[in-house]
């Protein structure tokens, strides 16, 4: 089967650039994006490329490309949905913040919201693919929902996750290491999987292609990203060990990386690892295996996240003991917020919660960061309501020129690894702050022994 029309419902971190992609490879299909968000929905169709609303390396000359040939993004999602033979669900699924499973289970009511819309609307046969991040046999309550309209519309559900990793997205999708597509293994949902692997052979070597049944890629998802995070906990605690027997975790990351079993990536020790999707598709795995009484595996990977949170919270503690036991009333500069570098992503970013132990603290942060906007950063404090917004506002300020972060200030925190970072003029910074001046490099970015030449205080993760 060959698909003419796409819908995709969700213009997102991963809605927005993964159809850009399919649109620019496959000028053959009209691609059509659509959200209930209308200021994003603008902001994708606005004419200058640089206020697209998500930022990723390479994301404009992409939509450039293919926005208005067959690319679209729309706010008539029951127009879409109608027109369309394959429709991608690409919406957000935030850990619950309320009733059963609260603080750990995925929230999956935009799932149904979507699932109940595309029921409603639909008169001809669909594809639908869940692209979105989903608890395992997810499939089937869409199916359910789908199955029970009584309009005689066949629905076909196919698994298909996402693997892009912000701030590379668009190299991430160009050349995927792999594409995942799970379906039912009966003759009409083969024929579902055939059409979305031709959707992805435009581009996508076929052996790159991975097809299972649904429930295998469902669980997939959840068990890479679990992986992932967990190298980040199982190497950040060890940098605890490393700062106090007098190893450097650099040379551990290294020294264990080269080991072909091991490999390199995914070593670098942090402050902790934040963004959208670790915690909380770890959070929803734990959640699973306990709802099937699976306590020892919860427990298990409860541990990478246990792990993380003592990482974060040990990086502003040593802050505090450092600078004398008090912060209160101290300048400290934030350099980065964004939860990784070339993202303007502040999800679950590690900035946001040392922030908050330090204004518990009293201290007068006053951050940078060059993709993260005042008002976001403002947003991130409040939502986590550990006090109000004006003393949040008073607590933390918010420039658009570095200098003016650093300047008088008693300390520094790296936080994000934007390579601008190390170009400054750290010279010139040291000579405008309070002495004794002290750099604290959660991303283990900056040259150290050039800092202490200068005369800067150090501390550096894991060293
Ligand atoms: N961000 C990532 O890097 C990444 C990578 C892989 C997978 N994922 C998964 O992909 C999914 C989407 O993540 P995201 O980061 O793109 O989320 P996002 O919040 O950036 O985007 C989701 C969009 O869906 C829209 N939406 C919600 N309900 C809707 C409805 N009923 N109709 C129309 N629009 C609706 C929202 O307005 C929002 O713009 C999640 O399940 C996530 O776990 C994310
Ligand atoms: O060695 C490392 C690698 C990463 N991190 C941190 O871990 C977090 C996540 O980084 P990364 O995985 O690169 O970014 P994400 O965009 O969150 O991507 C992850 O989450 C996505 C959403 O599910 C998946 O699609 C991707 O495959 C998966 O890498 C960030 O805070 C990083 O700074 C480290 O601290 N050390």
């Amino acid at each position: 089967m060959k698909i003419k029309n796409i819908c995709c419902i969700g213009a997102g971190y991963v809605g927005g650039p993964t159809m850009a992609v399919i649109a620019q490879k496959n000028p053959g299909i009209k691609v059509t994006v659509v959200d209930l968000n209308e200021k994003r929905i603008a902001a994708w169709n606005d004419s200058n490329l640089d206020n697209l609303p998500i930022y990723e390396p390479g994301l404009d000359k992409v939509v450039g490309e293919a926005r208005g040939r067959n690319l679209f993004f729309s706010t008539e999602v029951d127009k879409a949905i109608d027109e369309a033979e394959m429709i991608f669900i690409s919406v957000n699924t935030p850990t619950k913040t309320y009733g059963v499973g609260k603080g750990m289970a995925a929230d999956l009511k935009y799932i149904e919201l979507c699932a109940r819309q595309i029921a409603r609307v639909s008169t001809n046969d669909k594809i639908i693919v869940e692209k979105s991040t989903l608890p395992v046999r997810t499939a089937q309550a869409i199916k359910n929902i789908l199955d029970n309209t009584g309009n005689d519309v066949n629905f076909q559900i196919l698994s298909n996750p996402e693997f892009l990793a912000e701030g590379t997205a668009v190299e991430d999708l160009m050349a995927p290491d792999r594409v995942l597509i799970g379906g039912e293994q009966t003759p009409e949902g083969l024929e579902a999987i055939d059409a979305l692997v031709n959707v992805y052979g435009s581009w996508v070597a076929r052996e790159n292609i991975i097809t299972t049944n649904l429930w295998s890629s469902e669980l997939s998802k959840l068990t890479a990203n679990a992986f992932l995070a967990q190298r980040v906990s199982s190497i950040n605690s060890l940098s605890e060990l490393c700062e106090v027997t007098g190893a450097d975790v650099n040379e551990v990351a290294n020294a264990i990386g080269k080991d072909s079993r091991i490999g390199p990536k995914f070593l670098k020790a942090s402050v902790g690892f934040g963004g959208s999707c670790f915690q909380k598709d770890i959070l929803n795995l734990v959640y699973i295996a306990k709802s099937y009484g699976l306590d020892a595996v919860a427990d298990y990977w409860e541990q990478v996240i246990i792990m993380n949170d003592h990482q974060k919270h040990r990086f502003a503690k040593n802050m505090v003991k450092t600078l004398y036991n008090t912060v209160s009333g101290k300048k400290i500069a934030f350099l980065g917020w964004a939860f990784k570098k070339d993202t303007n992503d502040t999800r679950e970013s590690a900035a946001i919660y040392v922030a908050d132990i330090l204004l518990d603290e009293q201290a007068n942060i006053v951050a940078y960061d060059p993709k993260v906007t005042a008002e976001q950063m403002y947003g991130d404090l409040d939502y986590l309501q550990t006090r109000d917004s004006s003393s949040n506002e008073k607590g933390l300020t918010v420039v658009k020129n570095p200098y003016e972060a650093l300047n008088d200030a008693h300390a520094i925190a790296v936080l994000t690894e934007w390579d601008e970072f190390k170009g400054y003029d750290w010279q010139k910074i040291y000579d405008n702050m309070q002495k004794p001046a002290f750099v604290f490099d959660g991303r283990s970015v900056l040259d150290k022994p050039a800092l202490e030449q200068i005369g800067f205080q150090v501390y550096v993760i894991g060293q």
